[in-house]
This record gives C-alpha cells, sequence and structure tokens, in this order.
C-alpha cells in the first residue's frame, strides 16, 4: 500500500462507519451520488482520459454497488466505452478492457465472496475496499482481486490497514463526500482510532528543551545477558540516537556469578563480555544496589532516570520474572516491557502492569502475545491489541507489517512505515530503545509516543537497503528519519 498524508488520520472500522452514515443528515441517494463523482474522477486518473477507453464496472446489490453504478454513468458521459456486470456475471473477455471497477462489495460484505476472473492484466479500481475482503480486520472473505487503487470515502477503513489489506488495496485515496466522523470517533489525541503519519511525528516527538541536561532523558536498560548482550547493544545505540541523554545499561544477575567485562568494567553479579555497546554508554551494576538474589531491592538514582527498557537479551526463567516484578513495584518512571521479559511472564507479569501507576509499554510479536495471554492474537489484531491493553493496564504495541498499538483507555493507533526488511533478528531491540528515548524525552500523551515511536522505526528502515538489511544498520536511520521528520 502506498500512502502519504501529513494530518491526522481517522480510521473506522465498518460498523462505526454505519453509524456515521445512520447519523448524516443527508439522504444516502445524494451521498451515492458524490461517492459515485469520486470514483468516476478516480476511475480517469487510472484511464488517462475518457475518451476512447474501455472500463467495466462489477456491481453488487448494495450501496458499493449503487456508487459503481453512478461512476459508469458519468464514465459514460466523458466518452468512456462502460460495461456492467452484476457481482455475479463473468466479465466480457473480448473486451480489450482499460480499467475494472470493483463495486461488487463494500463493507457491507456478509459472506464470502469470490469475483469472477479478470481478462488478462488490467488495473482494477476498488470502491471502499476490495470485494472480498473483511472490513475490520483485512482478513480474506473470499477471493479479492489485487487492486491498482482504492477508493474509500470519509475515512481510512482498518481492513485497508490489516491483514491483507496493504497487500490488495494498492494505493489508497480517501474521498470527501461531506461526511463528518468526528461525532462517531472524536478527533486529536482524543480519536478512538488513528494512522500516525508522518505529520503527527513532526507535531508529537518530544524535543529536547533548549536548557536540557543529559539527565532529563534518560533511559535505562536491563538485559544483555550472556550470548544476547547484541541485543542490549541495540537497544542502548537506538535509545541514543533516537535522542536519549544518558543511556544506562545494566546485564541481568547470574546466579553465584561475578565478572568483568572485556573492557575492564565491572558488572559484578551479571556479564556483559565483549558486548559491543555504544562508548558513551554508562553500565550499572544491578547488584550493587544489594538484593540477596542480584536483583535491586531499592532503585538508586531512578528518580533520574526517565524510562527503563526491559528485557533485550534478558534470559528467561523464574528468578527474571521475579526481578522484573520487582522492578515494577519499584519504579516511578515509564517502563517498556520486551522480549524476554514478556516471555518469562504470563498473568503475573500482567498483575504486576496493572498495578503500577506510571506507564507501562508492552511490546509483543505474536508468540510473546501468546505467552502473555494464553491465546494467540488472531485474525482480529484492533481486538487483540485492545484486550491486552484492558488486562495490563498497559500501553499494548502488538507487532506486525502495521504495528497496532492500544491503551487501556480504548484507544487505538496504528502504524503501516516499514515492510519486510524488519523482518530481521534484533530489530525489536532497536525499536524497543526508540520507544524508550521518546518516553524520557517527552511528558505528552503516552500513546502517541509510543505509537510515534513505532512510525520513526518503520520510516528509519525504509532508508535501508532492501537486502541484506541488519538491526545494526537501523539506529543511524532512526537519526537520520527524526532529522527529517521533526523540523
Ligand atoms: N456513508 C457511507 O457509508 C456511504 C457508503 N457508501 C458505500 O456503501 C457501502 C456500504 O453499503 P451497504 O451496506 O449497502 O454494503 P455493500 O457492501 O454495498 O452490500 C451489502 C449487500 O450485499 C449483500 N451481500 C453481502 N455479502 C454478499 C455476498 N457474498 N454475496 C451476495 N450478497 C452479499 C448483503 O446482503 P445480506 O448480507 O443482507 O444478505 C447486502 O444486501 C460502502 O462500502 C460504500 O462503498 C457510499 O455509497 C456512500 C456513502
Ligand atoms: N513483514 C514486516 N513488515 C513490516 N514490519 C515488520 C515485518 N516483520 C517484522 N516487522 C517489524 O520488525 C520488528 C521485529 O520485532 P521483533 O519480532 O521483536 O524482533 P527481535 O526480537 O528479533 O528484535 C517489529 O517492529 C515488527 O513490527
Amino acid at each position: 500500500m502506498e500512502w502519504q498524508t501529513l494530518g491526522v488520520e481517522p480510521v473506522l472500522t465498518p460498523d462505526e462507519m454505519a453509524a456515521v452514515d445512520a447519523a448524516a443528515s443527508e439522504r444516502m441517494g445524494d451521498l451515492v451520488q458524490r461517492a459515485g463523482g469520486a470514483v468516476a474522477r478516480s476511475a480517469l486518473g487510472l484511464l488517462g482520459g475518457g475518451y476512447g477507453r474501455r472500463a467495466h464496472v462489477v456491481a453488487g446489490p448494495g450501496n458499493n454497488g449503487a456508487d459503481g453504478r453512478v461512476a459508469a454513468e458519468l464514465l459514460r458521459r466523458r466518452g468512456v466505452r462502460v460495461s456492467i456486470g452484476d457481482h455475479a456475471d463473468s466479465i466480457p473477455a473480448d473486451a480489450a478492457l482499460d480499467l475494472v471497477i470493483d463495486a461488487a462489495f463494500g463493507t457491507g460484505l456478509s459472506r464470502p465472496y469470490a469475483p469472477p476472473d479478470l481478462p488478462g492484466d488490467v488495473p482494477v479500481l476498488a470502491v471502499d475496499i476490495p470485494s472480498g475482503l473483511d472490513g475490520r480486520t483485512g482478513g480474506f472473505c473470499g477471493a479479492p482481486w489485487r487492486a491498482t487503487a482504492t477508493i474509500t470515502f470519509a475515512a481510512l477503513k482498518s481492513g485497508l490497514l490489516l491483514g491483507h489489506g496493504p497487500e490488495f488495496c494498492g494505493r489508497v485515496e480517501v474521498a470527501d463526500i461531506g461526511l463528518s466522523v468526528e461525532a462517531e470517533v472524536g478527533t486529536g489525541d482524543h480519536l478512538t482510532r488513528a494512522l500516525i503519519t508522518n505529520g503527527d511525528v513532526g507535531r508529537c516527538w518530544p524535543r529536547r528543551a533548549a536548557d536540557a541536561h543529559k539527565w532529563m532523558s534518560a533511559v535505562w536498560i536491563i538485559g544483555g545477558a550472556p550470548g544476547m548482550t547484541g541485543a542490549a547493544a541495540l537497544t542502548a545505540e537506538a535509545a541514543g540516537r533516537a535522542g536519549a541523554g544518558y543511556v544506562l545499561v545494566s546485564a541481568p544477575p547470574t546466579v553465584g556469578s561475578r565478572s568483568s567485562t572485556d573492557d575492564g568494567r565491572d558488572v559484578a553479579g551479571g556479564h556483559l563480555p565483549g558486548a559491543p555497546l555504544p562508548v558513551e554508554t554508562v553500565v550499572r551494576s544491578l547488584a550493587a544496589t544489594g538484593g540477596v538474589d542480584g536483583w535491586p531491592h531499592t532503585v538508586a538514582d531512578e528518580q533520574r532516570v526517565g524510562a527503563l527498557v526491559i528485557g533485550n537479551g534478558l534470559g528467561c526463567g523464574t528468578l527474571v520474572l521475579d526481578g522484573v516484578v520487582r522492578l515494577l513495584a519499584l519504579s516511578d518512571a515509564a517502563v517498556v516491557l520486551d522480549a524476554d521479559a514478556l516471555g518469562a511472564g504470563g498473568a503475573r507479569l500482567l498483575d504486576a502492569c496493572a498495578h503500577r501507576r506510571a506507564t507501562t509499554v508492552l511490546t509483543p510479536h505474536d508468540g510473546e502475545y501468546e505467552a502473555l495471554m494464553g491465546e494467540a492474537p488472531g485474525d482480529d489484531r484492533l481486538a487483540a491489541a485492545a484486550r491486552l491493553a484492558e488486562r495490563s493496564g498497559a500501553i499494548a504495541l502488538l507487532k506486525g507489517p502495521t504495528t497496532v498499538v492500544a491503551a487501556p483507555d480504548g484507544r487505538v493507533r496504528l502504524s503501516s512505515a516499514g515492510d519486510q526488511r524488519l523482518a530481521t533478528a534484533g530489530t525489536g531491540d532497536v525499536l524497543a530503545g526508540v520507544i524508550g528515548a521518546a518516553l524520557a524525552l517527552g511528558e505528552g500523551d503516552a500513546l502517541t509516543t509510543v505509537a510515534v515511536a513505532a512510525h520513526v522505526h518503520g520510516t528509519a528502515a525504509m532508508g535501508g537497503p532492501a537486502t541484506g538489511f541488519r538491526a545494526g544498520d537501523l539506529p543511524k536511520l532512526v537519526g537520520a528519519a527524526l532529522d527529517d521528520l521533526v523540523r
């Protein structure tokens, strides 16, 4: 999916769109006329003109089909030779078509639909959403055509952004047909659901004040057990590149051990041997705080730390879970729990999160989600993220091609920045560092801060090579993306 915008972009589910529709002061016939006009304009753009072009409209029984019929008539007036069939009719194979308009079903699709065969390689313009996609989840409800472009009305629909939506909807255009969605889903930070855009990063990324000092945006990373020191190093590098003023790293305690790093820095009670930490990193011993098991019982300097990031290369086990749960209770700072901190926990971790007053962020991929919640997220990723946020009282960031970020108050933000080049080990560690830095820097709306951090992370990746991209490439790209997006 191609997407470029500078504004706040509401995202609606089909149910919300139906409510907007029901509350409209205008007759449906007038809305359909406007929607059909927008479809015709978009079609003329794809056709590169009107006179002499050939188009076929697949028109279904509902309003989506009505939009298609209006568009067909308008295109005829512009000299396009238009044929129309209903959703079950085959498309004439002899016609040398320049465009097919998919107006079979929109958000009212209620049973699986497979469209007729396309005659060859003809471009497809989908009306509202490709027919055969679920308007809420983007899951298949049939076998949709892959559209060249999709024109949707009033606002984005969640099914365009999730599941198969991005792959099947092509370039997306939102047409204003005179409907206001504000009453249904709110505005600004209060929007129930929104897609994060580059403009949101410029507006919301927390800036350092002119009189700032380094401790005003300190991030403390707890991770980097033996064999996984690179994870903590990636998080530390990312936090620094995203603007943290001070980055501390503590390795988790290893039972009965006392060791020092290759470069001589003492990390009693834990290992960071050979960790390729950025030279600016301060390595801090957890055990020095005097806990019998090597985990802190008090948090020295804690009030100076803006955000803790716990879990990257942390290792799993009961001792780790005990330590994480204790830190959650001790700390009044924002905490990001990622990677091993999520795999260790389940209900006990969720309860510890629920007792916190300060911001907590959980950043699971699907496997970690299942470890936390006892069930996989399933097809409805909006509902899955919302369940985790509600259960934990934390901001839940569910990773995937489209990142879904949910707050306990029911609001959701989506980011579709980035692509499959991020599917490589360690990119999640980088994301945790970027989120940690953003939280340490700012006191804005935590949901927006976390979602904007995810958007920066995805946008940064697009500056890297399509092949052979490594997580280690990403922190510097984060710095460059922020330079571009934040002015
Ligand atoms: N303000 C707005 O929102 C505006 C919305 N507009 C447009 O309207 C669309 C929403 O309209 P809509 O509710 O009529 O839904 P739509 O998808 O056209 O058809 C549903 C019908 O199809 C039927 N049906 C379902 N699946 C089926 C299947 N597999 N095979 C066969 N039949 C099936 C279903 O039947 P039922 O389930 O009731 O048996 C029902 O009769 C929206 O996406 C946008 O394009 C614009 O016009 C302007 C303003
Ligand atoms: N196909 C994809 N398209 C876009 N983003 C992706 C894709 N696969 C993974 N990502 C992103 O890459 C990151 C991977 O995180 P994670 O699975 O925790 O990796 P790791 O644990 O190895 O650091 C997440 O931000 C995720 O959203």
